[in-house]
């Protein structure tokens, strides 16, 4: 692998891409090149802001358009935290200009859309993967051991993900969000992506057979609605059923229950540490006894805890899911995982929007 650290360059001065920048600059193998912005001056204080966050060796380079920024050769992977509704031309033109992809999530407006984009970086030989940092934390393998055969948890049968935060008065006009345009899939996309993605988790990739949804509430201007609370049923071919709610109008709360035939795990926070910088989870089983015909549930396994942050390392997820991109481009070893599970995930975002269009109509989703 290259002694040389891979070169980021940014598209767009996103909010969340200050956090991002904090994460390679942690992750001891990344450089920003360069941030653009639609304007020079906002790219410029971007930079300013982060480097007094987060300091690097090389100055950053404020560039005026993302197409400035894709044309220079000292970038090896782009960030792209640009709207949904505004992704896919910017990751084509990417891929097109031999950059590897760090996607933010949801991926775009529909499945074949991420599959063109896919199919862009596979073209050109460049990774493709989506922001899901959640899936780059340690914590999942400890997950995956108390799910493993013959394991605490027993056989799955039903998952259950809820992700919400009240976006407040002034959400709606004031957050690209609730913007038709730009977050077409409003709470489905921003925080359901995360709710399907951990049922994947738990699955191992296998999809589920139908989904039926509804958009409990949509929010937005006019007519120009999208969902603001959102509920989703999925049904597999196999014994398990999976459910989950997003809402931009409840309070915060981010939980995961995996349940089986012998115990179950509770995640909470499963996306991103909301409350005091630590992710945790619990894995429980209970056995039942019956003496005397008392029902007694013995206690078998202990809740067990992980603290991803006990190591020190701030947003160690981030950092992680850079590294990796980061160690990717280095590398030159693609691998095809990422694209696979994101295209995933879009194809059941688009059938949650399908059967939610239809009042909860039961909608069958194809196994290829
Ligand atoms: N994985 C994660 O942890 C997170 C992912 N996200 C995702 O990242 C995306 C960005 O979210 P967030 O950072 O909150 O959004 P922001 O509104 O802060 O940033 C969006 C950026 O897109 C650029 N942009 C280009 N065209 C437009 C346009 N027409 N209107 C508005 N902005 C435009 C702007 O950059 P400029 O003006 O500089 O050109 C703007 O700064 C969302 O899709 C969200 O779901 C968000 C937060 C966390
Ligand atoms: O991806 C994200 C992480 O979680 C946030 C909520 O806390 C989302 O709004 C954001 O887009």
């Amino acid at each position: 692998m290259s002694s040389q650290p891979c070169r980021w360059g940014f598209l767009g001065a996103a909010a969340i891409a200050r956090k991002n920048w904090k994460a390679i600059r942690l992750s001891g193998n990344g450089v920003i090149t360069a941030v653009a912005s639609r304007s020079v001056q906002r790219a410029a204080d971007f930079i300013a802001q982060c480097e007094a966050e987060v300091p690097q060796s090389v100055t950053a380079e404020a560039v005026e358009g993302y197409d400035a920024l894709l044309q220079r050769d000292d970038i090896d992977a782009v960030y792209v935290p640009l709207p949904t509704g505004i992704r896919k031309p910017w990751v084509l033109k990417a891929a097109a200009a031999g950059k590897h992809v760090l996607c933010e999530k949801p991926v775009a407006v529909h499945g074949d859309d991420v599959a063109e984009m896919i199919q862009a970086c596979q073209d050109a030989g460049v990774q493709f993967m989506d922001g899901v940092m959640f899936d780059h934390s340690t914590r999942l393998a400890g997950i995956e051991d108390s799910l493993r055969p013959g394991g605490p948890v027993g056989n799955v049968r039903r998952i259950q993900t809820h992700f919400s935060f009240n976006g407040g008065d002034d959400f709606v006009g004031a957050n690209i969000r609730a913007d038709a345009e730009l977050e077409p899939h409003g709470c489905l996309g921003d925080l359901g992506w995360y709710c399907i993605r951990f049922t994947l988790f738990v699955t191992g990739g296998r999809m589920p057979e139908s989904v039926s949804a509804r958009t409990l509430t949509p929010i937005g201007q006019g007519s120009a609605k999208v969902p603001g609370e959102f509920s989703a049923e999925m049904r597999f071919d196999d014994q398990t059923s999976a459910a989950f709610y997003c809402s931009f109008l409840t309070a915060n709360q981010q939980t995961a229950l995996v349940s089986g035939d012998r115990g179950y795990v509770a995640v909470d926070d499963f996306v991103l540490p909301f409350y005091d910088g630590s992710l945790h989870w619990t894995e429980n089983r209970h056995d039942l006894q019956v003496d005397n015909c008392r029902w007694n549930f013995r206690r078998v396994s202990d809740g067990r805890r992980v603290d991803e942050f006990a190591g020190g390392e701030p947003d160690a997820q981030e950092v992680r899911m850079v590294r990796h991109l980061g160690d990717i481009a280095l590398s030159g070893q693609l691998e095809s995982h990422w694209p696979e599970i994101s295209l995933k995930t879009q194809r059941v975002l688009d059938a949650c929007r399908r059967s939610a269009a239809e009042q909860g109509a039961v909608v069958c989703i194809e196994s290829s």
